[in-house]
């Protein structure tokens, strides 16, 4: 049993506050904060233990601040855990990262990907590491969380088995030590780029495949396997090309990080119902409209990655044909084309 702790959980979304089954089963003492938009969800966790949105009881023991107490709860804890969609990535670099005290590393459930005008992608980890506040710089270690975790499943504790990543090898072991449990397995890794590539792009990829089950599923979702696997095996091909694009290692390809995760989202995710909408024909606006006030990460990481492409495209360092099926979904979240799948573009 590792020892006792204090883990600040900043972000009380779904997956922010799943993390606090493995802390809180270890001991440690948790203290979860919500973001701005937070504050219904902790006034109902201080009232009864029951997340709305996780549709959980939260474990018990836990402390619930808002934003309002960001400070307080930050102060002498032992690990931060970023808890933030990539919608709230600015929002965490401007309020979180001026809060840290040397040492007190950083580790992020948050997955997707940096843009840049020129086409480059950047792991939110190293990003996160360049805002920090210059007094603070190679004083704070950030890592991430990779691998298939349904928030919901974690909570319940079923068997999990992810990935955590970083640079810091010392930081990413203690991150482990204090949250690895009987159901909670942790794999460490210093592959940053190829595991948050994995990580951002199997969201991306989820749409297109539940794409399939939309469009041949109807009311027996039996019916689109072969096409649902067509699409998660050209899933695995498409991305194997951009982490190589990327010059990163494209081990964790075919392996728990993204042919594992793409499983679990498929299966079990928010992507799932949004493609499967697309796959209806419905167009992006309708679908959004009837998933309102559910987070869809990945159509942002899709618009992200599409226009990284596109830019290292029109430089002639890519070739856009090497992702028909990345572009098509970039084509159906943006009301272009319907979901109708482009399969000779595929071949
Ligand atoms: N749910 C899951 O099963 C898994 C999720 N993840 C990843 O974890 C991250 C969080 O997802 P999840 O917890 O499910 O999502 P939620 O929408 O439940 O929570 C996201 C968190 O980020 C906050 N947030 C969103 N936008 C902003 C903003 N503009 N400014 C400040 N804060 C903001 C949310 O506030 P608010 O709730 O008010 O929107 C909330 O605290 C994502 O990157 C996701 O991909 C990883 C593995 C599994
Ligand atoms: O990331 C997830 C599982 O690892 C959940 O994905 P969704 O955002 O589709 O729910």
């Amino acid at each position: 049993m590792p020892q006792k702790k204090i883990i600040t959980i900043v972000g009380a979304g779904m997956m922010g506050s799943a993390m606090a089954t493995p802390a809180r089963d270890n001991g440690h003492a948790v203290r979860l904060v919500g973001t701005p938009l937070d504050d219904h969800i902790i006034s109902r966790a201080r009232y009864d233990g029951y997340h709305p949105t996780l549709k959980e009881q939260l474990p018990g023991g836990i402390e619930f601040y808002t934003v309002a107490d960001l400070a307080t709860a930050m102060a002498g804890a032992d690990l931060i855990i970023g808890g933030v969609s990539s919608f709230g990535v600015d929002w965490f670099s401007e309020k979180v990262l001026p809060l840290l005290q040397p040492g007190q590393n950083v580790l992020s459930v948050t997955k997707g990907l940096q843009d840049y005008p020129d086409g480059r992608l950047r792991p939110f980890p190293e990003l996160l590491a360049e805002r920090l506040p210059a007094a603070l710089r190679g004083r704070i270690s950030f890592s991430a969380i990779g691998g298939p975790c349904t928030s919901y499943e974690l909570a319940r504790r079923r068997q999990t088995m992810v990935y955590f990543c970083g640079t810091d090898a010392a930081a990413v072991a203690t991150a482990r030590d204090l949250l690895a449990t009987a159901y909670y397995h942790i794999t460490p890794t210093a592959d940053v780029l190829g595991l948050e590539c994995c990580v951002a792009m199997k969201n991306a990829y989820a749409l297109g495949v539940s794409m399939a089950i939309g469009l041949w599923g109807g009311a027996d979702e039996r019916q689109g396997f072969n096409p649902q696997a067509a699409l998660f095996g050209q899933s695995c091909r498409e991305v194997t090309r951009l982490i190589r694009h990327l010059g990163a290692d494209t081990d964790l390809v075919a392996n728990i990080p993204f042919a594992g995760d793409l499983y679990v989202t498929i299966f079990g995710g928010r992507t799932r119902r949004l493609g499967t909408l697309l796959g209806q024909g419905k167009s992006m606006v309708e679908a959004e409209a009837m998933l309102s006030g559910v987070t869809l990460e990945s159509v942002a990481i899709t618009r992200r990655v599409v226009a990284a492409l596109r830019a290292l495209g029109a430089a002639g360092k890519v070739q856009l044909a090497d992702y028909p099926l990345l572009m098509h979904i970039d084509d159906v979240i943006n009301d272009r084309r319907p979901a109708a799948l482009p399969w000779d573009a595929l071949r």
